[in-house]
């Protein structure tokens, strides 16, 4: 199968430039552009893509590579800093532009292959305050706008291509024709990266990497773990055990809800693990996002360490890892860390398992979703919204205590139930309650309050890199807020989180 490498330079956008590329059902990884040509070679991709980045090309210490990677045959296509860097290193000249572009430009583009089905003028998306000064011997300028005359430039003969506009955005009217003309046109590719194809090779990797080991799935009853449980079933099928750990930091009636589906749902052994108390006392005290991540994580590895004793020789953990966990948590390439993903990180030193087992560390979600449908999962839990590992605790902000468990899960519930009678909770694609750490001052039935604020969080996304919040009806925000503020104690105000992902993100810790 035809792969492209995807050579990161630290973009806001890069993420993007891989899920498009597999959305043209072609497979790509991401990787920082530090790797090796050596590296490069035993990845042997055979299409380059280099990414934008935040860095000057002229600048002493901007991000370089070795100029080798241009001339060994395999198509180029540069994307803002990665066009800037190819003219830099080719022997041409970039500069500070005299007009810097963000956002909406229109842009007239003559023949090209990259340009082909495109109408001549349409509107793309630019983020730069670098340009191209002069070209590189051998190119040609294909695109320019009115404040930037090289915003495309090509090289037939080597197949090198560069634009200056980010062509994975969606306000690049035309990014993804352009983004199949370089793929399917100039580098010749057809779509054949299925989850169909996919199922097949993962389910033979994993064989191969298992042998006759026993392994352990950390099984959440979430759509990652579920669909690692089916995919682990059908390859080890009885080597495998499955345990969910009830941390309680759980949704209400959750715990007994999960074991009921999954005890039904999968065939293997799957035990639940009551862990609540444990966990709760390594939080005690704990408000700092970052800290209460890394604490679950770490007392996930132990609970996961000590069932493992008790069941005997177990070989392998195995996880739902997904991609942008990877990403998020600053491993996919260049990108900082987001958040650190309770999962990802790989096992700490001291720990008795011999590897770890992520068949879907390469996946998106929506890829993810496809694959449980291609293993036979039921529709109710492949479009089950997700429920992040650390649970109740980032939706708890600041300090974490029984209390104020209680009072979210009450809360939350209605939202739940609520959304649900609408006909809303299919529609939308992730939505919660968080308790804020803020009070203020209310009053009820005479009486002045001091409570907390409560806030509501729902959002339209399609693989959770990006989102929009969700336009839910004025009259039904007032129900829920009506019925909250009457039925759980110790809530007095309600907000409605209006921000987008970015620049926020879907959970608020
Ligand atoms: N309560 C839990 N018990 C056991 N394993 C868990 C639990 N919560 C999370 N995990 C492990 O951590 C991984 C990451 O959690 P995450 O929430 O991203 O995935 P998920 O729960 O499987 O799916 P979803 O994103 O739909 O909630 C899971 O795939 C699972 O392996
Ligand atoms: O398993 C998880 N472990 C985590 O640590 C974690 N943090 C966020 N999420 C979920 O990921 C999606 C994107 O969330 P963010 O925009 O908050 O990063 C949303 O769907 C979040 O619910 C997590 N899932
Ligand atoms: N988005 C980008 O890749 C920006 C590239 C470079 N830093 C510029 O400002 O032009
Ligand atoms: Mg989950």
């Amino acid at each position: 199968m035809k792969k492209v490498l995807v050579l990161d330079f630290g973009g806001q956008y890069n993420l993007l430039v891989a899920r498009r590329v597999r959305e043209c059902g072609v497979y790509c990884e991401i990787k920082s552009f530090r790797m090796t040509m050596d590296e490069v070679r035993a990845f042997a991709p055979d299409a380059i893509i280099f990414t934008g980045g935040p860095a000057t090309v002229f600048d002493p210490g901007a991000p370089m590579i070795d100029p080798e990677m241009l001339s060994m045959g395999v198509p180029v296509l540069g994307i803002c800093y990665g066009l800037q860097l190819m003219m830099h290193l080719l022997g041409g000249q970039c500069c500070k532009a005299d007009t810097r572009e963000y956002g909406k430009t229109e842009l007239t583009h003559t023949a090209s292959p990259l340009f082909d089905g495109v109408p001549e003028t349409a509107v793309y998306w630019m983020s730069h305050g670098v340009e191209v000064e002069r070209l590189a011997p051998g190119f040609e300028i294909i695109a320019s706008t009115e404040g930037c005359r090289h915003a495309a430039v090509q090289c037939l003969e080597k197949k090198l291509y560069g634009v200056q506009f980010h062509p994975e955005v969606v306000h690049t009217e035309y990014g993804r024709q352009i983004l199949e003309n370089f793929l399917y046109k100039i580098c010749g590719f057809r779509p054949e990266w299925t989850m169909a194809s996919y199922l097949e090779e993962a389910v033979a990797q994993c064989r191969e990497k298992i042998g006759n080991g026993r392994v352990l799935l950390a099984l959440s009853g979430g759509v990652d773990s579920s669909v690692a449980a089916a995919l682990l079933q059908r390859a080890v099928g009885r080597q495998l055990t499955c345990i969910f750990v009830d941390h309680g930091l759980l949704r209400k009636d959750e715990g007994d809800q999960v074991e009921h589906v999954m005890t039904k749902q999968f065939n293997v052994d799957v035990r639940r693990v009551n862990a609540g108390p444990r966990f709760l006392s390594k939080l005690a005290g704990v408000t700092d996002p970052e800290r209460k991540r890394k604490i679950i994580g770490e007392e996930f590895i132990r609970v996961f360490e000590e069932e493992a004793k008790k069941i005997g020789a177990v070989d392998f953990l195995a996880q739902g890892t997904i991609y942008p966990d990877v990403v998020e948590s600053g491993l996919g390439g260049e990108s900082t860390v987001i958040k650190s993903h309770h999962n990802v990180g790989g096992l700490p030193d001291c720990v008795d398992f011999k590897d770890i087992v992520e068949p879907l560390r390469r996946l998106f979600k929506d890829e993810v979703r496809q694959l449980g449908l291609e293993l036979g999962l039921p529709e109710q839990l492949v479009w089950r919204q997700p429920f992040p590992g650390p649970g109740l605790a980032i939706r708890v902000i600041g300090e974490i205590t029984e209390e104020k468990l209680s009072i979210l899960r009450d809360a939350d519930a209605i939202f739940r139930e609520e959304m649900a009678l609408a006909g809303l909770d299919r529609t939308t694609s992730q939505y919660f309650a968080v308790l804020t750490d803020l009070r203020s001052v209310g009053v009820m039935g005479d009486e002045r309050t001091y409570d907390y604020t409560l806030a509501l969080r729902a959002v339209q996304s399609q693989d959770f890199m990006t989102a929009t919040w969700s336009r839910i009806p004025y009259d039904l925000l007032d129900k829920i807020s009506g019925r909250i503020v009457g039925e759980v104690k110790h809530i007095n105000r309600i907000v409605y989180d209006i921000t987008s992902k970015p620049p926020a993100t879907v959970e608020w810790e």
